[in-house]
């Protein structure tokens, strides 16, 4: 691997930073990283963002396939060269934003990818909702964050951190930390510390979709005001509801109505979620 700022000087480049481009410089910890992320040679991996190729040719080395999609075109033939130069051949670089990719072009509920980022920040919780609403297509995501949104993203209800991220990601998958990565194994070197995590999805869909819905639609309502009660965050324009509903939903979910979102398990918000969905006036997706 070269070394980032190498080829950024000689082929007069800049980091960008509205793209979170941070490279990792440090090709010990990218081995590290792919190693926790348990890459087995049956797995095909969609990479988010390979930039220069310092997690992707180390992942070619285990994977069975690797679709690379890569936003900032002036990467794309450095990429390349950095997959030649380690004799790669299992890689198809993809120059798209993320946010434009079909993920069902790659995969298929029978066939689902490993995802594996080390994510601009700016774009991290984005980038989770998308692979959320296509986990059919998704078994598991490794995924580098700043350090404290990684930790939020784990963070157990009753906790300071626990908030809407943590309620919806533990909702459908266990999230665990594998390792932490310090800013100075980037170039350039970052503000923030970083952590990789793991995102394994459920099998099962619990919930009907219009349900999964509304409920990511309770969480963020509770969420939205944190420091109110239930019965005050839940009552308003959001989900439609009428405050007399909220609570007698909020009772017949047996939730004291003056306890606050950040105390609520998943199973709580599920319970809310099926006592409130028959209540709601004039349900619009408005997300
Ligand atoms: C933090 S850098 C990581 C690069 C490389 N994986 C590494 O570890 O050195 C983030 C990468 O994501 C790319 N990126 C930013 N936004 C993107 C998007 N919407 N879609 C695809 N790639 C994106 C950036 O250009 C950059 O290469």
């Amino acid at each position: 691997m070269t070394y980032p700022g190498t080829i950024l000087k000689a082929f007069q480049l800049f980091a960008k930073k509205e793209l979170g481009q941070n490279f990792l410089a440090d090709p010990n910890m990218a081995k590290h990283i792919v190693a926790v992320a348990r890459i087995s040679s049956d797995d095909v991996v969609l990479e988010i963002g390979p930039g220069l190729g310092a997690l992707t040719v180390h992942l070619a080395e285990k994977a069975k396939k690797i679709y690379a999609v890569e936003k900032d075109h002036r990467l794309i033939q450095h990429l390349k060269n950095e997959l030649a130069a380690a004799d790669v051949s299992n890689v198809e670089v993809l120059n798209q934003d993320i946010f434009r990719f079909n993920i069902d072009t790659v995969a298929s509920p029978e066939n689902k990818l490993v995802v594996l980022g080390n994510l601009p920040y700016n774009i991290s919780s984005q980038v989770l909702f998308k692979l959320v609403e296509n986990r059919s297509y998704v078994s598991r995501a490794v995924l580098m964050f700043q350090k404290e949104l990684a930790e939020r993203i784990c963070a157990p209800p009753g906790s300071r951190t626990y908030g809407r991220l943590s309620a919806v990601m533990q909702y459908c998958s266990t999230v665990k930390i594998l390792t932490g990565v310090s800013s100075s194994l980037f170039f350039p070197k970052p503000d923030v510390e970083s952590t990789v995590i793991e995102v394994d999805f459920f099998d099962r869909q619990e919930i009907s979709y219009d349900k999964e819905v509304f409920l990511f639609k309770v969480i963020k309502a509770a969420f939205s005001k944190r420091r109110k009660t239930l019965k005050n965050s839940l009552t308003g324009e959001e989900l439609a509801i009428s405050r007399e509903n909220v609570e007698k939903g909020l009772n017949e979910a047996n939730i004291d109505p003056s306890r606050r979102a950040e105390t609520l398990t998943v199973d709580e918000f599920k319970m809310l979620c099926e006592a409130l969905y028959p209540l709601r006036a004039a349900f619009k997706d408005n997300s």
